[in-house]
């Protein structure tokens, strides 16, 4: 048997330590060390994860990130700050919330952010890879999950916050919208019709869920609107709009877009969520 095969064992380890909170990054560094081929490794642990995050949750977990809002709370606790709660929303399920981000944090993002900028991409449906999209106007970047201790910090407060483990987050992406920059409405998830999907799930599943942190106040423009529901919710620095969505469907009402920004600039960051530990 060649050494580089995956055995049941080698499965098991990396479901009990991604179970336990071991980081896929970590986990890959592991395996190099212990001799796998980085390719071999990175194929493993995106094949095991995938598996895992398809299997049934276990009883009583719950399928989409939520806040804890029973009592109907102004203030939630999320880890190391106390986040307000500014509208609900039903169907869609959306929740606003009111500094989540400190402004000194809103401001170290965007300047950690800026020198990597590039014209956004959104991932090619066909091949799942990624192509500039003229329905995003937007500049963007992706940190990797826990890059800088601040993005740690900012990852371990939205997980405790909507109640979803951080190693089932995207990593954070920033994007920057000039004056008349928008984002068209578009649903986050992706579209299991689409001959790439596939590929892409395979890193953890479907997206459940987004955060989106406004980093700056947009002199006018720039709403985060849901059409289906007449929903705007307004870009003000360290609030964020918080929406899930159990399955991949419109039914969800989860259409929402980056209105044009009609005078300054916009900052957001958003962070998404899959089902499965994300790799
Ligand atoms: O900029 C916004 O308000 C929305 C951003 C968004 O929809 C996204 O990043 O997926
Ligand atoms: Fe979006």
């Amino acid at each position: 048997m060649s050494p580089q095969t995956v055995t049941a064992e080698l499965r098991r380890w990396i479901l009990s330590q991604a179970a336990a909170g071991c980081r896929a990054e970590d986990l890959l560094a592991s395996m190099k060390r212990s001799g796998w081929a980085e390719d071999v490794a990175r194929a493993a642990l995106a094949a095991t994860l995938a598996d895992a995050a398809v299997a049934p949750a276990p009883a009583g977990a719950a399928s989409v990130p939520e806040p804890a809002l029973a009592g109907a709370p102004g203030v939630l606790r999320a880890g190391d700050r106390e986040v307000h709660v500014l509208a609900t929303m039903a169907l869609p399920r959306v929740v606003v919330f009111g500094g989540l981000l400190s402004e000194q944090e809103c401001d170290e993002l965007v300047a950690l952010a800026q020198p990597r900028l590039l014209r956004s991409e959104t991932v090619d449906n066909s091949t799942g890879g990624s192509e500039v999209n003229a329905a995003r106007t937007s500049d963007g970047m992706f940190f990797e999950r826990g890059e800088t201790p601040l993005i740690e910090r900012i990852e371990r407060r939205i997980a405790e916050l909507v109640h979803w483990p951080v190693e089932r987050g995207e990593g954070l992406q920033v994007l920057h919208y000039r004056p008349g920059a928008q984002y068209k409405p578009h649903h986050d998830f992706f579209d299991p019709a689409h001959p790439g999907t596939a590929n892409i799930l395979r890193r953890g599943g479907q997206r459940v869920g987004t955060v989106v942190i406004y980093l700056n106040t947009p002199a006018g423009g720039g709403a985060t609107t849901f059409p289906e529901v007449g929903l705007e919710v307004q870009p003000i620095k360290g609030n964020a709009v918080f929406f899930s969505y159990e399955r991949p469907l419109a039914s969800t009402r989860t259409l929402h877009g980056g209105a044009p920004v009609l005078d300054g600039e916009k900052w957001v960051a958003t962070k998404w969520l899959r089902e499965g530990v994300f790799v």
